[in-house]
């Protein structure tokens, strides 16, 4: 089931480039996985990213799979599941589990407390997926082998304990074939964040207990609705209204989720990897629920979406749309509408050319290259870098570089995300206070997510970076860093290239997270 409502200021420009659209019959040429869509310089990317269009029908051999293998571990007392993952690997699955109700443990961080709690947890009954595309995604790496370490300390045998998904042919599916673990190796031709009805998306869940063979009958159900080169199709409705709101520089998405199972973080990084670049894009801003500052009330620049509501909200621009769906087609329905989108945009929506920049200088400063950046002053056990002797003096100077008209602030909070959950509640505040779009992103999860967008989207925003000494570091197992380096080098380094691509940042480094948060908080407003 899928309804949709809309509004849009400019009905005939809506209605015009609607037709337009279906005249050149884009729904229907995504659905045959036509490469041409987005022109020449997406084309050879493209022509290898579109698998995603026929999973509903493509994944199903998994699905009885998956659940044998639930059933053998489930027999075995193996029936608490973690997954370790960033981005693409761990979105859908946190959102499909949430939905169905099952519990999942998502470690897609490299904040040490918050890596030894996960496995602190009841190991001789934990069943860890390792999911990473590419096989090389650094966080992803070194959770495994923490993991192993961990099995292998206890007198446990990582064999039994660990699933492996990713792509055939790299380097964790050579590790994990050698090592004997079990893989599920999936489509190649699927990026990371299409990857939901993939195994990516089902292997965890289904480890879970979620339905997912009801998750792929939702997507098969839509599909026809879906591809249709027809005025009705609501992916092609949503796209365009994206699409013509760009144009006319309403470029901020915001989402508020009725069904509170959290889908908008999935949307978020759909959104934001997709269409952030070439200093274009559209910012996705996450609100809890519809009364939340920035939703109600809205700014001139923002598209409203209620998913689970059927009149769509009164924005300020105008433009809205309310979404009643069930989450297969929901996935399914965002993704053909993000690539439409992206075709009026005039982007590339399947690539993420300023992630791997934040990635190298990270890797610079783990390896002792790159400058280490000195603070600025210091304030009672906070580091300030930026402009600023105070705490206080510091915060004002960054949001005095807020563009009130078009601008936006990103809190990016590099602390144990379960321990310090209600610092998220930041952004409410903050967004109260400035009248702007205000985004809140747990480090260093957001790189993989919205880090696409804050550099290389629409060059508007600031940046609020929060990070702390750990309470306890942990060492990466095989490697010559510890995870606390990690994340240290990871803030550090995105910040640097933030700054290089002149937008305005602070870092507030607390060397005391408990009283350091206190006073940030109250600096704040929260
Ligand atoms: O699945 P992996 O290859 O480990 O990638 C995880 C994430 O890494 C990068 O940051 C990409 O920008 C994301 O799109 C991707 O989802």
């Amino acid at each position: 089931m899928v309804q949709i409502a809309l509004t849009v200021p400019v009905q005939h420009e809506f209605e015009t480039a609607l037709r337009e659209a279906i005249e050149q019959r884009v729904a229907s040429r995504i659905a045959a996985q036509d490469a041409t869509l987005w022109g020449p310089d997406a084309e050879p990317e493209a022509s290898i990213r579109l698998s995603w269009t026929q999973l509903a029908d493509a994944s199903r051999p998994l699905v009885a799979e998956i659940i044998e293998l639930r059933e053998q571990l489930a027999s075995k007392g193996l029936d608490r599941v973690v997954l370790c993952g960033m981005g693409g690997s761990s979105l859908a699955p946190e959102v499909i589990c949430d939905t169905a109700g099952v519990p999942l443990t998502v470690l897609d961080s490299s904040q040490p407390d918050m890596v030894r709690a996960a496995i602190a947890d009841g190991l001789e009954r934990t069943i860890v997926v390792v999911s990473s595309k590419s096989g090389g995604t650094v966080e992803t790496d070194s959770q495994r082998r923490a993991y192993e370490q961990a099995f292998t300390d206890s007198g446990l045998d990582p064999v039994d304990h660990i699933v492996v998904v990713t792509d055939p042919g790299s380097p964790l599916d050579d590790e994990a074939t050698k090592a004997g673990y079990r893989v599920f190796r999936a489509d190649p031709h699927v990026g990371g964040r299409y990857s939901a009805l993939t195994a990516f998306g089902l292997v965890p869940s289904g480890l879970a207990g979620a339905d997912i063979g009801g998750l792929l009958d939702q997507a098969a159900g839509a599909q026809a609705a879906l591809y249709a080169d027809d005025a009705d199709n609501p992916a092609l409705r949503l796209g365009v209204l994206i699409g013509v709101a760009n144009r006319h520089r309403v470029d901020k998405l915001v989402l508020a989720d009725q069904t509170r199972h959290g889908v908008g973080d999935w949307i978020e990084q759909l959104v934001a990897e997709s269409t952030g670049k070439l200093g274009k894009g559209v910012l996705p801003v996450v609100v809890p629920f519809e009364n939340a500052v920035n939703f109600n009330p809205s700014t001139a620049d923002s598209i409203l979406v209620s998913i689970g509501g059927t009149d769509a909200p009164e924005a300020q621009s105008g433009y809205a749309a309310a979404l009643d769906v069930d989450l297969g087609a929901q996935m399914l329905l965002w993704e053909v509408a993000v690539v439409v989108a992206g075709r009026i945009i005039g982007i590339n929506p399947f690539d993420q050319p300023d992630v791997e920049s934040a990635k190298q200088a990270a890797r610079e400063l783990l390896s002792g290259g790159g400058e280490v950046p000195t603070p600025d002053a210091s304030d009672n056990g906070i580091d300030i870098y930026g402009d600023g002797s105070t705490v206080d003096d510091a915060v004002t100077a960054l949001l005095g570089k807020l563009d009130l008209q078009h601008g936006y602030l990103a809190v990016q909070v590099y602390l144990d995300r379960i321990a310090y959950a209600d610092f998220a509640g930041v952004r409410e505040v903050l967004a109260q206070r400035l009248g702007r779009p205000v985004t809140f992103g747990w480090g260093p999860r957001f790189l993989h997510s919205t880090g696409q967008y804050h550099k290389g989207g629409t060059p508007n925003g600031v940046f609020l970076q929060v990070t702390g000494t750990p309470a306890e570091d942990l060492a990466v197992p095989g490697r010559d860093f510890t995870f606390g380096s990690f994340i240290d080098s990871q803030a550090a380094g995105d910040a640097a290239v933030l700054r290089d691509h002149g937008r305005p940042v602070l870092r507030l480094h607390l060397s005391d997270i408990g009283p350091g948060l206190q006073r940030v908080r109250a600096v704040l407003g929260q």
